[in-house]
């Protein structure tokens, strides 16, 4: 009984610990449900066991292991050491319960060794998560302008297009340009990483995830026809954005459901530097809020796309967006005024 009073609170008490981490770190509401519903699920296993029986064996006086802490157990290096410590104490507890169960209750037991199966995909993914780059997310999340941008005539143009555009208050910007070989390619998107990371601007490139990872690029954005994001994730590692192209409802939920770590959402008006046939328009961005505002569904930021100018974006804020990614707006010599308009309608709108 000691073992199980024990081995239940430490369970407990680790899977707390992750919930929070969810929840206030990292914004996310589908894990922590899976989280608490785990501890649900635990504490309604427990009942099986008499808390009376447990809460009278209990003995924090006479425990002979309570001195035995190692200086490790009060030190914690970051947020994925912190994590990786709550998930290994909840799978060892788990364990135990689930062997020293078998002297109690074979159905107890077996419920124990269902719940462990579930736990281990959950802590993994929790742990996976808190040792990615966090201030690479933090600043996507605050991130509210978002500019396409071609490889330029050279590469002292680049360097001075990406400086202009993070001087005006541009967050993120993306190196998009299908018509130069890879090895321009490839020379440009590593000098947009070294300005881009003096200018504090986030640097994704494009289509290729191998020039994203061989560039040392903050992330990749893919389309629904390119690399599928789990193959994306293989390529550039754990810690460099991905961004997916979405142009309906279903796509958003399989983007959600993915590990794209941020959406594009159009084509929503039409525009020059891409044509398409269908408009999904600001009616699919109302339904991209909705669905992504729904409780339980993981926040992830969305960007609205295609044809965004100082004279439309305020029906990309009334749509719920308070995040857009253009390219024709800001291809003038001096966005500071289209930078200023945008900001002006998009600020009303809450990042979530
Ligand atoms: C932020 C952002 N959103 C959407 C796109 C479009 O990507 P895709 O559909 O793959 O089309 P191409 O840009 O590859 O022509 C994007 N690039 N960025
Ligand atoms: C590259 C691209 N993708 C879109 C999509 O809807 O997926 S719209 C688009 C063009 C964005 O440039 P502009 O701001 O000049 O319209
Ligand atoms: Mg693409």
């Amino acid at each position: 009984m000691r073992v199980i009073d024990a081995n239940a609170n430490r369970v407990g008490e680790g899977l707390r610990t992750l919930e929070e981490t969810a929840r206030f770190i990292l914004d996310d509401a589908e894990l922590q449900f899976h989280l608490k519903t785990l501890r649900h699920d635990i504490a309604t296993a427990m009942t099986k066991v008499s808390r009376v029986d447990l809460l009278s064996a209990r003995d924090t006086p006479g425990d002979v292991g309570t001195d035995a802490t190692t200086s490790s157990e009060n030190h914690r290096v970051d947020l994925g050491d912190l994590v990786a410590a709550a998930a290994i104490r909840v799978q060892q507890a788990l364990r135990c319960l689930e062997e020293y169960g078998k002297l109690i209750d074979s159905d107890f037991a077996s419920e124990l060794e269902r719940i462990r199966y579930r736990a281990y995909d959950c802590l993994a993914r929790i742990e996976l998560r808190c040792r990615r780059d966090l201030k690479r997310i933090d600043r996507l999340r605050n991130a509210r302008l978002y500019a396409l941008i071609d490889a330029g005539r050279s590469q002292s143009d680049l360097i001075q297009r990406i400086e202009e555009l993070s001087r005006c208050g541009v967050e993120i910007i993306q190196l998009r340009d299908a018509d130069i070989d890879d090895r321009t390619l490839y020379e440009r998107a590593c000098a947009g990483t070294r300005v881009a990371r003096d200018r504090n601007v986030l640097w994704i490139i494009n289509d290729r995830a191998d020039i994203a990872a061989a560039a040392d690029a903050d992330g990749v954005h893919v389309g629904q026809e390119e690399l599928p994001v789990a193959a994306v994730r293989s390529i550039v590692g754990p810690d460099r954005l991905i961004g997916l192209s979405t142009h309906n409802l279903d796509q958003v939920r399989g983007a959600v459901a993915s590990a794209a770590d941020y959406i594009g959402c159009g084509p929503t008006f039409p525009g020059k530097t891409k044509s398409f046939s269908e408009f999904p328009g600001c009616e699919f961005l109302k339904s991209v809020t909705s669905e992504l505002k729904r409780p339980g569904t993981r926040s992830l930021p969305a960007f609205a796309i295609g044809g965004i100018r100082s004279d439309n974006v305020d029906q990309v804020a009334a749509a719920g967006f308070g995040r857009v990614a253009v390219t024709g707006a800001f291809a003038i010599d001096s966005p500071a005024d289209v930078v200023a308009d945008f900001h002006k309608q998009l600020n009303r709108v809450p990042l979530y």
